[in-house]
C-alpha cells in the first residue's frame, strides 16, 4: 500500500501518545492514533478529549481514534510508538503485519526491555528490520505539551530521512525537535533519568533543600555519562535535551510519575502503594534493576542507581540511604577533565605515606 504522506499512526491511547497525535494534528496530518480501550476511544471521537489520561486537553478534530491497529498503521508516513516498555514488544508484533520498510517507526518510550537489556528502537529494529528506525526523547511532561506550553525535544536516528520528515511532522509553534545521530544515548538518557526522579522524588518528600537536589541531579548526570560510555553512546549527548534536559525537568516537577512516586515513598508509603496510587506507568521502577545488574555486570560505578534499588526492594530506608551515600568515596568532579581512577589512586597514595 503507498504511504500517504500527510498521515502520521501513534500507537498508545496515554498521555503522552495522546499528547503527540494533537501535536501531529496541529501540525496539519492526519492522525489515527490506536489503544485498545474501546470506551476511550469513543470518548475521544465524541468528545475530543482523552478523560483517563489527559481530562483537561482538548484533543485537535484531526485525531481519529481507533481500535483497530490496522486502520491506524497502513499506510501512515510515521509511526510514533508510544506504549510503556513492557507492552511494547507484544504491540508491535500486533501492528507487524501491516507495517512497510518504507515507514518511518519512532519510539517514545523511555524504558528498556529486560530480556538483553534491549532499548526500545532496539526493540523496533529487532522486529522489523526496517531501516527508518528513530527516538524521541527530551524534558516534555506530557500535559504540557498538552497545555501547548513551550516545549523542545529531539528525535535521533542514524539516518538523516528520518531526522528531518519527524521534525517537518512535529516541529510547530510550541514545540521544536532538535536533531542526532546518537540514537543510543538519547535514548539511554530518557530511559536512565527515571532513576534519578524517584530518587529526587524522595530527596523533596524528605525536606531535603535545594543544594541536595542540586547535588544529586550532577552526580546522576556524572553515573549517566559513565554508564553510557561503558554502553558506547556519546556521553556529549548528556549535554542536550535527552540528557540534562530531561534530568531537570523531571528531577524537578510534581507532573513526572516516576518523581511522584519517589515523594509518596518519602512520605511513608511503600512502592506497591505508590505505583497504584499513580495509575500510570513509571519506568523508573523496571528500569533501576535492569541497569544495576547491567552495571555490575560491567563493573560500572553507580551508586546512586544502587542506592534507589536498595530503597526500592531491599528494605533500606530512603533516609538512611542518604547516609550511606554521604559516607561514600570523594572522586572525580567531571570524570572527562579529570578521570575518576586517578583521584582515587591519589587517595591510596596518601594513606600509603601515612600508615
Ligand atoms: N507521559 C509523559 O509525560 C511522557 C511519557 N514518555 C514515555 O512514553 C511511554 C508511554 O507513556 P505514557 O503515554 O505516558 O503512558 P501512560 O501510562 O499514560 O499510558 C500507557 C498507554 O499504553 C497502553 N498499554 C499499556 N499496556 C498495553 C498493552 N499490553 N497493550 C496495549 N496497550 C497497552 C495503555 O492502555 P490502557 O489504558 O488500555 O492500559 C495506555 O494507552 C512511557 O515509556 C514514557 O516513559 C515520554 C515522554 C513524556
Ligand atoms: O519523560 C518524561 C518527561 O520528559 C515524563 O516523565 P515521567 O514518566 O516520570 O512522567
Amino acid at each position: 500500500m503507498a504511504l500517504e504522506q500527510s498521515n502520521v499512526a501513534v500507537l498508545g491511547g496515554g498521555s503522552f501518545g495522546t499528547a503527540l497525535a494533537s501535536i501531529a494534528a496541529d501540525n496539519g496530518a492526519t492522525v489515527r492514533q490506536w489503544m485498545r480501550d474501546h470506551a476511550l476511544v469513543e470518548q475521544i471521537n465524541r468528545e475530543r478529549r482523552n478523560g483517563r489520561y489527559l481530562p483537561d486537553y482538548a484533543i485537535n478534530e484531526r485525531v481519529e481514534a481507533t481500535t483497530d491497529i490496522r486502520h491506524a498503521v497502513e499506510g501512515a508516513a510515521i509511526v510514533l510508538v508510544a506504549i510503556p516498555s513492557k507492552a511494547f514488544r507484544q504491540v508491535v508484533e500486533q501492528a507487524k503485519p501491516w507495517l512497510s520498510p518504507e515507514q518511518i517507526l519512532v519510539s517514545t518510550t523511555k524504558g528498556i526491555e529486560q530480556e538483553g537489556f534491549l532499548l526500545m528502537s532496539q526493540v523496533l529494529e529487532e522486529i522489523t528490520g526496517f531501516d527508518h528506525i528513530g527516538v524521541i526523547a527530551g524534558p516534555n511532561l506530557a500535559s504540557e505539551i498538552a497545555d501547548k506550553q513551550l516545549t523542545a525535544t529531539v528525535i535521533a536516528s542514524a539516518d538523516p530521512g528520518t531526522r528531518t520528515r519527524v521534525q517537518k511532522a512535529l516541529g510547530c509553534s510550541y514545540f521544536r525537535v532538535y536533531a542526532s545521530d546518537d540514537r543510543h544515548g538519547v535514548e539511554l538518557g530518557g530511559a536512565l533519568k527515571n532513576i534519578y526522579a524517584i530518587s529526587a522524588g524522595m530527596a523533596a518528600a524528605l525536606g531535603m533543600g535545594e543544594n541536595t537536589r542540586s547535588m544529586l541531579m550532577t552526580r546522576a548526570l556524572a553515573e549517566m555519562g559513565r554508564f553510557a560510555v561503558a554502553q558506547g553512546a556519546n556521553p556529549m549527548t548528556f549535554l542536550g535535551l535527552a540528557g540534562v534536559g530531561d534530568l531537570i525537568v523531571t528531577c524537578s516537577s510534581k507532573l513526572s510519575r516516576n518523581y511522584r512516586v519517589g515523594y509518596a515513598m518519602g512520605e511513608g508509603r511503600s512502592l506497591d502503594e505508590a505505583v497504584e496510587a499513580l495509575g500510570q506507568v513509571a519506568e523508573g521502577v523496571n528500569t533501576v534493576r535492569l541497569v544495576c545488574d547491567k552495571a555490575r555486570e560491567m563493573n560500572v560505578y553507580m551508586p546512586l542507581a544502587e542506592g534507589l534499588k536498595r530503597v526500592l526492594f531491599e528494605g533500606v530506608a530512603a533516609k538512611e540511604m542518604a547516609g550511606l551515600l554521604m559516607a561514600g568515596e570523594q572522586s572525580s568532579d567531571v570524570e572527562f577533565v579529570l578521570p575518576r581512577e586517578a583521584v582515587l589512586e591519589a587517595h591510596r597514595g596518601e594513606k600509603v605515606r601515612h600508615d
